[in-house]
Formats: structure tokens, C-alpha cells, sequence
């Protein structure tokens, strides 16, 4: 069975107090909701390092998974500011985002740190959350290229367990629209194809995506990664109800 997946990064756009209370509404709407309740569709929020513990709390009686939106490439030590894998899986969450676009390009993280992170992660019991994409605009077989050889790099020496892999065009991230179909189908089947070794794993979309998005791409993708247009709630379930007709 295929995946149906709508994960939400919080980014830093939210206080402390708008956190909680997004939280709460999106908890109880998701309770309610059957296709999540039955597993059909999976929803994970990654919210900041200091709301993680609310996130955890508030998602606790329903199946929502919570993770971290970046982790350390060490497992303990001497590394001030940063968090550990095995912390953020004692806390209670599930999932680790790693190599997102805006940590690659503002804090000039690399395909080798990368993969140090996905390797601690997946030692931690943690699912990576693999964001992958190219960064200029470009033909989706040059971007399937492009998004393959980073996936091959993150996943170099990790051990075995599922992914679930972000494509996310750098080009579309904070842009008005999403990257059109033929091209996140194109690029989308190329990393599904290079995920072949890992059961269980899933690629999801992001990049400007929202509601009506995963109903126009179909079985090309297991779902979507929202970040802006999930701060409303009504759109987050609109975007859910989609995966689960989809499902
Ligand atoms: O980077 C993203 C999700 O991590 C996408 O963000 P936007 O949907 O706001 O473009």
C-alpha cells in the first residue's frame, strides 16, 4: 500500500502562543477526521525545537507524528546549541527534517553533513525527513539528476529503514505557485525509483503547495509538504480530506 502523507513545517513563523493554539485547533479537527483515524493518511508537523514538547502534547491522543525540523550530525557531545537525535526521539517525536533548502542555503549545510544526520537519525529510531531539490529552475530530467545524486549523497552509509523524501524545488519555495506537474511527476518518479532499496518509503512534494495541488498530481506523489498554506487550519483539512479521496 502506498502512502498518503500531508506533513506542515512551522518553520519559525509562529510564536510560542500561536503554536500552542494552532496545535490545539488542528488537534481536534484531525481526531475527528476518519481517514486519519484510520491510517490512511498520515499528518506530521515539524514545529520549532522549543514547541516540539507542546506539538508532542497536544497531538498525543491522535495519530499525528511530530518531528524536529533539523537534528545534530552527532549523536552527543560538545556541541553547543545544537539537538540531538535521541533527545528529540525522548520527547517523543518521530521524525527528523534534514537538508532543507533554507538550512543549505543560509547555514551552508552540505550533502556530507547531510548525511551524517540522516545516518544519527535513523540510529535514533527517527524517520529522516529528506528534503531534496534542485535549485535553479530547470528541465525535470536535469532536476531528476540533480535530486537523485542528492539523495544518493544523504543516504550514503546510512542504515536501513524508510525515508520520506521532500522534493522541493528551491525555486518554488516561498514562490506564488507550486512547480507544474509534468515536472514533479517526472522528477518525483526518478526518486521513487531510486528509493527502490528502502520499503516503505514515501515522496512528497513541497514547494508552495496547497490546497487543490495533490488532487491535480495524483499518484505522483505520496502526498504533500506544506509550509505557508497549512497556517490556516480550514486549508490544512481541505489538503487532508484531498489525500484521503486519494488514498
Ligand atoms: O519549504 C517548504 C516546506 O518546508 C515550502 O514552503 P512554502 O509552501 O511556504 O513555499
Amino acid at each position: 500500500m502506498t502512502r498518503r502523507i500531508v506533513g506542515i513545517s512551522l518553520k519559525m513563523y509562529f510564536g510560542h502562543a500561536r503554536a500552542t493554539e494552532w496545535f490545539a485547533q488542528v488537534a481536534s479537527r484531525v481526531a475527528a477526521h476518519d481517514a486519519v483515524a484510520s491510517g490512511s493518511v498520515e499528518v506530521f508537523v515539524t514545529p520549532t525545537f522549543l514547541q516540539v514538547p507542546a506539538a508532542v502534547a497536544a497531538f498525543r491522543d491522535t495519530p499525528v507524528r511530530v518531528g524536529g525540523q533539523d537534528v545534530a550530525a552527532e549523536a552527543e557531545g560538545a556541541f553547543t546549541g545544537e539537538v540531538s537525535a535521541y533527545e528529540l526521539a525522548e520527547v517523543g517525536a518521530r521524525l527528523a527534517e534534514i537538508g532543507h533548502a533554507e538550512r543549505r542555503r543560509l547555514f551552508a549545510e552540505t550533502d556530507e553533513v547531510v548525511a551524517r544526520k540522516t545516518a544519527v537519525s535513523l540510529g535514533a529510531g527517527l524517520e529522516p525527513l529528506l528534503c531534496i531539490g534542485e535549485t535553479e529552475r530547470q528541465d525535470p530530467e536535469d532536476a531528476a539528476r540533480a535530486s537523485v545524486a542528492q539523495l544518493r549523497a544523504a543516504l550514503a552509509g546510512a542504515p536501513e529503514g524508510s525515508v520520506i523524501v521532500a522534493y522541493e524545488p528551491v525555486w518554488a519555495i516561498g514562490a506564488p505557485e507550486p512547480a507544474g506537474e509534468e515536472h514533479v511527476r517526472i522528477v518525483a518518479g526518478a526518486l521513487r525509483e531510486a528509493l527502490a532499496g528502502r520499503p516503505g518509503s514515501a515522496v512528497i512534494y513541497g514547494g508552495a503547495a496547497g490546497p487543490g495541488l495533490l488532487t491535480r498530481l495524483g499518484g505522483a506523489v505520496d502526498g504533500v509538504f506544506l509550509g505557508r498554506f497549512a497556517h490556516d487550519p480550514d486549508a490544512l483539512m481541505t489538503v487532508i480530506d484531498e489525500a484521503g479521496a486519494s488514498a
